[in-house]
């Protein structure tokens, strides 16, 4: 009598995410300077070190004026001047830049456009407290600004440099380390006869950083049990992502080289088209392993299905609020499992966009989103897994 070789147990594609995401907890807080926490998630909430603005500064280029004109100008104070400007007293003015210190005693700047000036005496109508930014007005010190779990993007960044801070604490970001197998796999140029170009290795580094996470180098290895073995075994990453061998053929050794290692294998095969063979293990030690079919889009899929979310709760983001688009085209459900669409968002419509079949990522290539098409979906609402465009979302600011 013949033998099954492979009985998949397959798993819910929502349920596949919820369980990658809740087998990691995030990992431990580190500081790192500005120009090295691009991309990683704020640990705590960001406070204001220092007021903003820090000092009374003028907002034109002017005359910082005291009492009603006209005024005599007694000098003149730029930013950047390391002698604070002396108060001025009623009918004094001071020729000011934008952004220096505004003395003591000044009412408003007037800017140069609404000035009369003639000799050493300036005139013009103004407003009291117009064109001067009073110390803390933007943002008190002490002043919670942005929540724990905020991505520290380019503008955080930014702000985080505003209001004082020279490091961040962040969760340590979780290394990826990328297995690529496949005999028929070559790595540039166009490929000879019965070669395939190597497509995943270019496009997870992309999807690893905007998932919060680094890459940590990419191995290519043969189709071979004991390569697979010695490539599970690398230690210096906390998450490895296999490329192909996912499946049941006579050169895919990942299931066989888990189950070796007994590792738990609480997902392989997921209901999902394409990208069903994917798979999620724990080894002993606790490291993760992600099985990506080899398909590029496969691998796209089920990168997004297992490896973003496992990455995202490494990396201490909270879980993104569903996107849903209403899908409007021509797209057939499937009667059991998940389809994922490429799709283009207009307003609150979602257009497919095509090319997407498993080993094609030229759909995918040219949309914003993948569409989420339930099992014996009809139309209407659909949940979207937006595309890494390189700008990870910030929390909104606390009120
Ligand atoms: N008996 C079964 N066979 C297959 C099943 C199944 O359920 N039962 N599933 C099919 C599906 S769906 C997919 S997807 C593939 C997944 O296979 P693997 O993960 O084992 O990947 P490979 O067999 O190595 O490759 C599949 C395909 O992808 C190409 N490939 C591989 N790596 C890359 C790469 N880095 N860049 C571009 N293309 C790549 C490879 O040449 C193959 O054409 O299994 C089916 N079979
Ligand atoms: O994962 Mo396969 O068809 O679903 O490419």
């Amino acid at each position: 009598m013949g033998v099954r070789q492979h009985e998949a147990t397959t798993t819910g594609w929502h349920q596949a995410r919820r369980q990658a995401r809740e087998a990691a907890v995030p990992l431990p807080v580190v500081h790192l300077p500005l120009g090295r926490a691009a991309g990683a998630t704020l640990a705590e909430p960001l406070v204001a070190l220092s007021p903003l603005p820090a000092y009374d500064a003028a907002a034109m280029d002017g005359y910082a004026v005291a009492g009603p004109g006209p005024w005599r100008v007694t000098g003149r104070v730029l930013a950047g001047d390391p002698v604070l400007p002396p108060s001025l007293s009623p009918g004094d003015a001071m020729e000011i830049g934008t952004g220096a210190v505004v003395p003591a005693g000044a009412e408003a700047v007037l800017p140069y456009e609404q000035a009369v000036r003639s000799g050493r005496t300036v005139t013009g109508a103004f407003s009291p407290g117009r064109h001067i930014r009073r110390r803390g007005e933007d943002c008190p010190a002490g002043r919670q600004v942005l929540a724990a779990g905020t991505v520290a993007g380019p503008v955080v960044l930014g702000l985080a440099a505003s209001l004082g801070h020279d490091s961040l604490p962040v969760h340590r970001r979780p290394r990826v380390a990328t297995v690529l197998t496949g005999s028929e796999l070559c790595g540039s140029g166009i490929p000879a006869a019965g070669q395939v170009r190597d497509a995943i290795g270019p496009m997870l580094p992309g999807l690893i950083r905007a998932a919060g996470a680094e890459p940590a180098g990419l191995s290519r290895i043969a189709d071979d049990p004991d390569a697979m073995t010695g490539a599970l075994l690398r230690r210096d990453a906390e998450v490895l992502a296999v490329c192909g061998a996912t499946s049941a053929g006579a050169a895919d050794h990942l299931r066989g080289a888990l189950d070796r290692l007994a590792a738990r294998v609480p997902i392989h095969g997921v209901a999902c088209r394409p990208g069903h063979p994917q798979l999620f293990a724990v080894l002993p030690d606790g490291r993760f392993v992600v099985g990506l079919p080899g398909n590029p889009f496969a691998a796209l899929v089920a990168a997004l299905t297992l490896l973003t979310p496992l990455l995202g709760r490494l990396a201490g983001r909270p879980e993104p609020p569903p996107v849903t688009a209403v899908l409007d085209g021509p797209v057939t459900a499937h009667d059991r499992d998940t389809r994922l669409v490429p799709v283009t968002r207009i307003g609150a419509a979602a257009l497919p966009v095509g090319h997407d079949r498993p080993g094609s990522l030229w759909g995918a290539a040219g949309a914003d989103a993948l569409a989420v098409v339930p099992p014996g979906w009809t139309g209407g609402e659909v949940e979207l897994l937006p595309l890494p465009s390189g700008t990870p979302m910030a929390l909104p600011a606390l009120s």
